[in-house]
Order: C-alpha cells, then sequence, then structure tokens
C-alpha cells in the first residue's frame, strides 16, 4: 500500500523557489504525468482514513486539490466543492487570505452553507497557510469540518485542529525523504 506514491516522492526532482525547497511531484503538481494507478492508490487510502461519517461535502482547493478531490468523489459519491483563487461574487461567497512557503494569494468558497458536513482533502501540507484558510472559510460559513486529509505532509504545521496525512517526507535542497506513512 502506497508503494507507488512512496516511489514518485523519492523520485521526485527538487527546484528553489526563492528560499523555498520545491519538490515536483504528478500528484502535486500533475508533472510528468499522473498514473491512474497512483489515483485510485490515494483514493484508497484516503477512504481507509478518513472519518466520513454523515458527510455530504468534499472541499478541494484548486488547483491541485482538483484531481484528488474527484477521484475521492467518485469513490465515495459525495459531492466535490472546489475552492476558487477568483472571486464569483456569488451571495454567500466567502473570501480568505492565502499565504504558503512561496506565494499569497485569495482564497473563494461558494457551496458551503451552516448544517453541512464536510471533509477538506488536498494535496500536501506545508506551512500549513492554505488548510488555515480553508479552516477559516468553512468557520464563517457555519459548517462543520469532519476530517482533514492531506496526501503528503512536509514539516509540522499547526493548522489547529488534527490533521491525517499519509505520508511524512523531508526536502533537501537535492531530494525527497519520505520518513512516515499512515499504514
Ligand atoms: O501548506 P502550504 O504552505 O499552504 O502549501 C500547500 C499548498 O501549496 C499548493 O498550492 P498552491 O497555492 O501552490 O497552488 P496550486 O495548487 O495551484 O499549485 C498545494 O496544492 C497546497 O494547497
Ligand atoms: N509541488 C509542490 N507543491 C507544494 N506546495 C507546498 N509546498 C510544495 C512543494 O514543495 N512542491
Amino acid at each position: 500500500m502506497l508503494e507507488r506514491l512512496i516511489h514518485s516522492l523519492e523520485a521526485s526532482p527538487v527546484m528553489k523557489r526563492g528560499e523555498y525547497n520545491y519538490f515536483i511531484n504528478p500528484i502535486t503538481d500533475g508533472v510528468p504525468l499522473l498514473e491512474p494507478a497512483l489515483l485510485r492508490e490515494i483514493g484508497c487510502a484516503m477512504v481507509r482514513n478518513l472519518d466520513l461519517n454523515d458527510v455530504d461535502k468534499i472541499v478541494v482547493c484548486e488547483a491541485m486539490g482538483i484531481h484528488i478531490g474527484v477521484a475521492f468523489s467518485m469513490m465515495t459519491d459525495i459531492p466535490l466543492v472546489v475552492v476558487r483563487k477568483r472571486p464569483y461574487g456569488l451571495p454567500g461567497e466567502v473570501a480568505v487570505h492565502q499565504a504558503t512557503g512561496y506565494s499569497k494569494g485569495e482564497l473563494y468558497l461558494n457551496g458551503v452553507a451552516a448544517g453541512d458536513r464536510v471533509v477538506i482533502i488536498d494535496d500536501v501540507c506545508s506551512t500549513g497557510g492554505t488548510l488555515r484558510a480553508l479552516i477559516s472559510a468553512i468557520g464563517v460559513t457555519g459548517a462543520e469540518i469532519a476530517d482533514i486529509c492531506v496526501v503528503i505532509g512536509r514539516g509540522d504545521a499547526d493548522i489547529g485542529r488534527p490533521l491525517k496525512t499519509l505520508v511524512k517526507i523531508e526536502v533537501s535542497e537535492t531530494q525527497v525523504r519520505v520518513v512516515d506513512t499512515c499504514l
């Protein structure tokens, strides 16, 4: 289990984005290409690890949460909400600020309301800036967060809530090392 993910991570090139050691991987970048078997492996591991009791929406962030969210949504039959990086101006849209280790911007949440029970999933958590922004946006709607899971964790970000991680990695200037898995 997770052999494909571990293998792809250990083969990931690392580049500099400013001072940040940015690894490049099919799951986090869609580059060089995304194998269906890898997506299935991750979808199965998430289904096994997440609390899906009475969950009625999956929340992901564009861009690199989308393919994981689609796979997970098709496996669980739970609808998918994509948090976007541009506004739609619809009634009830929630805007929050997102900061990562190498970028800043705004996120816009639509489609979640008070009374919803949601899970948040994403490709990677590094500084935790994206997950903190998503948690804060969902908090504004009054919806309940049942669980949060990322495929890859790097570092020890505090997102103020429990976070499930399929694999934990360390990233140096030249390579990615897998240091733990959820299994
Ligand atoms: O823990 P953090 O430091 O917030 O980093 C994690 C986020 O970084 C990436 O998103 P990014 O905003 O780079 O956009 P992308 O998904 O469009 O590549 C990734 O998809 C995560 O959402
Ligand atoms: N692809 C990729 N996405 C990230 N998001 C946050 N950190 C990283 C990283 O090192 N690589």
